[in-house]
């Protein structure tokens, strides 16, 4: 397993140094809201956010890439990004994307990936050896694939208010019962999905999500159902590039509701890296390997694009 140093010095490697954006969604819009857990959600977790009191939440809509100056129309991830704060302190943090799944099995594939872009310092090109390992092993492991090929056949959303959003990763939670249930989880937009047409993708250019989903926010709040799914028999928790089969059972146990949203860029979601690295008790991490890298390279990247 790659060390955090490690992971996001390939990041720098293959897009240049983290001076003050993310390396990862650098382009977004903070916004504000708040989270309550649905009574299903206080007896499936004993974490302070599911409570079923109303928690604040820092929010983060995103859009993917490297590129803080990213196309809106371009196929791509969008992200969601929360910060809950507790009425009793206690802070909880996630990011989630506009696909099912994550575009790399394990940290290393992530990191080879990254590296076979990454101009070779000897040649000032990328590595040839480097990117064919890398080819033959997305050939031999296509589940890697299952992201682009998701993207490819769903257009990017028409807001960041009508997509759904999901954690990708498995989670454990521990229930009012004392029992521990892997669940992954999404954000269902209550306002359902809508996506842009091949016309609009064309003609609404590379800047409109943030100012349409100001307009929106602005006649009434933006709702998402927070879903828990559970794993049937054979389904791998542990690989975040395989979905769960949409059969299997589900139970809303949260509202997340948009109020506000900052008028330019930035605000209070800059310091912020949406993965902490102290899990709530009742939402625990899972062996995950992608998700066990995460946090420490998050808290890494942070660091390094804030003065
Ligand atoms: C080994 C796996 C992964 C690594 C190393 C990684 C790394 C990173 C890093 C370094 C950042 C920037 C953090 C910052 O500077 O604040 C980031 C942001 C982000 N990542 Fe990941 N990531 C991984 C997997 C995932 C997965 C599975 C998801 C989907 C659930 C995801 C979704 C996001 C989102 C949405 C952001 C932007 C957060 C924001 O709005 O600020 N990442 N990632």
């Amino acid at each position: 397993q790659p060390d955090p140093e490690t992971i996001v010095n390939a990041f720098e490697a293959a897009l240049g140094p983290i001076r003050t954006h993310r390396p990862s969604h650098p382009k977004g819009v903070c916004a504000a809201g708040h989270f309550t857990a649905t009574p299903d959600g206080t007896r499936l977790s004993v974490a302070p956010v599911f409570s079923g009191q109303r928690n604040n939440a820092i929010i983060r809509f995103g859009v993917a890439g490297a590129n803080p100056n990213a196309s809106d129309s371009a196929r791509g991830t969008r992200g969601l990004s929360i910060r809950f704060e507790s009425p009793t302190g206690d802070l909880f943090e996630m990011a989630n994307i506009s696909a099912p799944v994550f575009g790399a099995d394990k940290p290393e594939t992530l990191v080879n990936g990254l590296l076979s872009r990454a101009n070779d310092p000897a040649t000032g090109r990328p590595n040839p050896e480097r990117a064919a390992a890398y080819a033959a092993y997305v050939a031999a492991n296509p589940t890697v694939g299952n992201q682009g090929r998701y993207l490819a056949a769903n257009n990017p959303p028409a807001s960041f208010a009508t997509t759904p959003y999901w954690g990708v990763n498995t989670f454990l939670f521990r229930g009012q019962d004392g029992q521990q249930r892997p669940a992954r989880w999404v954000f269902e937009p209550r306002a359902g999905t809508e996506r842009l047409t091949e016309a609009q993708m064309q003609s609404l250019g590379a800047n409109f999500l943030a100012d349409e989903l100001r307009r929106r926010v602005g006649a009434g709040p933006v709702e998402f159902d927070m879903v828990l799914q559970f794993p049937g028999q054979g389904d791998d928790l542990l690989n975040p590039t395989v979905a769960w089969p949409a059969d299997r059972p589900r139970t809303v146990v949260g509202r997340l509701t948009v109020t506000s949203v900052e008028a330019g860029a930035g605000g209070p979601c800059d310091p912020i890296s949406f993965m902490i690295l102290d899990q709530a008790p009742g939402i625990e991490m899972s062996d995950d390997p992608v998700l066990q890298a995460r946090a420490a390279a998050y808290a890494v990247s942070l660091s390094r694009r804030t003065p």
